[in-house]
């Protein structure tokens, strides 16, 4: 490594909100850093297809690549976007310290009592079946981009209220009025937890880095993205999962739904941190028995999987 490590993002506002974040961080510890922001994927060029380094994120890839051609020396995500078994040669360098895990809603009219024909904005599978789930008579129409794209076709549209991760309205310094915090509703594996990754064989980036790992948020993120790859999921399956720490215990909470909302299999387990090694799979496999199985195989041939 030459002696400052260039952070590689998307050029989004939280992108570059959570890269100025770790440069913040790594200048505390001593480390000089520089933001590289990497457009598109249009002008990088490698020699081999994506598929054969193992590079599979739609978010990740542009950051992968970068990465991969020496362009940067480490790429800053949102967790949840990340694939559960990284490319070939990038590694976890951090996990930082989580910030709001919840899902909340924004809504136009006052929050009281959702209208019985509400129209929910979400482009979340995961989100769409569980607001189903519990309101099964109202509406969800197809909302994407990035978090501020979406603040703006909900200003537009006349929906009732469209739903967002907590933490990235948060990041953005955005207090919005009309806002439920939705906590009964299961959050994506890793919402709310950012992931440093550097180059396997980069050893002194790494050691950087890893003065950022928040120990507590990395257990809870490993079970929840263990829970995620055990039952084989990829990143848009309806699949939440949440772990929480305290004091000695760890609680967690996973969930699978069909896509209509109509079916969902859960499972809560609380045991000692010490014991928690194989949480993820093991409540994953619980799920799978419990009718879990036949949603999975449902949802494999919809989402073709
Ligand atoms: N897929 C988009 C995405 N990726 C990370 C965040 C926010 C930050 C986080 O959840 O950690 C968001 C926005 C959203 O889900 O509303």
């Amino acid at each position: 490594m030459n002696n400052v490590i260039r952070i590689g993002t998307r050029d989004s506002e939280l992108a570059l909100w959570q890269a100025n974040h770790v440069k913040d961080l790594l200048a505390k510890n001593g480390f000089e850093s520089v933001i590289v922001p990497v457009k598109s994927d249009g002008d990088l060029i490698l020699d081999k297809p994506l598929h054969e380094l193992g590079i599979t994120g739609v978010f990740t890839k542009t950051l992968d690549v970068a990465m991969l051609n020496g362009t940067v020396d480490i790429a800053v995500h949102s967790m949840k976007d990340v694939p559960t078994k990284l490319p070939k040669n990038i590694v976890k360098a951090a996990v930082l310290p989580r910030a709001n895990t919840f899902d909340i809603l924004l809504h136009k009219d006052k929050p009281k009592e959702f209208a019985k024909h509400a129209t929910i904005a979400t482009g979340s599978l995961r989100r769409k079946a569980q607001w189903l789930n519990r309101y099964p008579k109202h509406t969800i129409v197809d909302l994407r981009g990035n978090v501020n794209t979406r603040l703006e076709k909900l200003q537009n549209n006349d929906w009732s209220g469209a739903i967002f991760a907590a933490a990235g309205l948060e990041r953005i310094n955005l207090k919005p009025q009309n806002h439920t915090v939705l906590d009964w509703m299961i959050p994506a594996p890793a919402q709310g937890a950012m992931l440093v990754v550097a180059m396997e064989n980069d050893k002194s980036t790494r050691k950087a880095i890893e003065t950022l790992n928040d120990y507590e948020t990395d257990i809870c993120t490993t079970i929840e993205r263990e829970f995620l790859s055990t039952l084989e999921g990829g990143c848009t399956a309806p699949i939440g999962a949440l772990a929480v720490i305290d004091i000695d215990y760890v609680t967690f909470i996973g969930g699978l739904f069909s896509l209509d909302g109509k079916h969902k299999v859960t499972v809560e387990k609380r045991i000692l941190i010490e014991n928690c090694e194989g949480l993820g799979a093991l409540c994953a496999q619980e799920i799978l028995k419990e009718g879990g199985e036949e949603i999975m195989i449902k949802l494999k041939k919809e989402l073709s999987l």
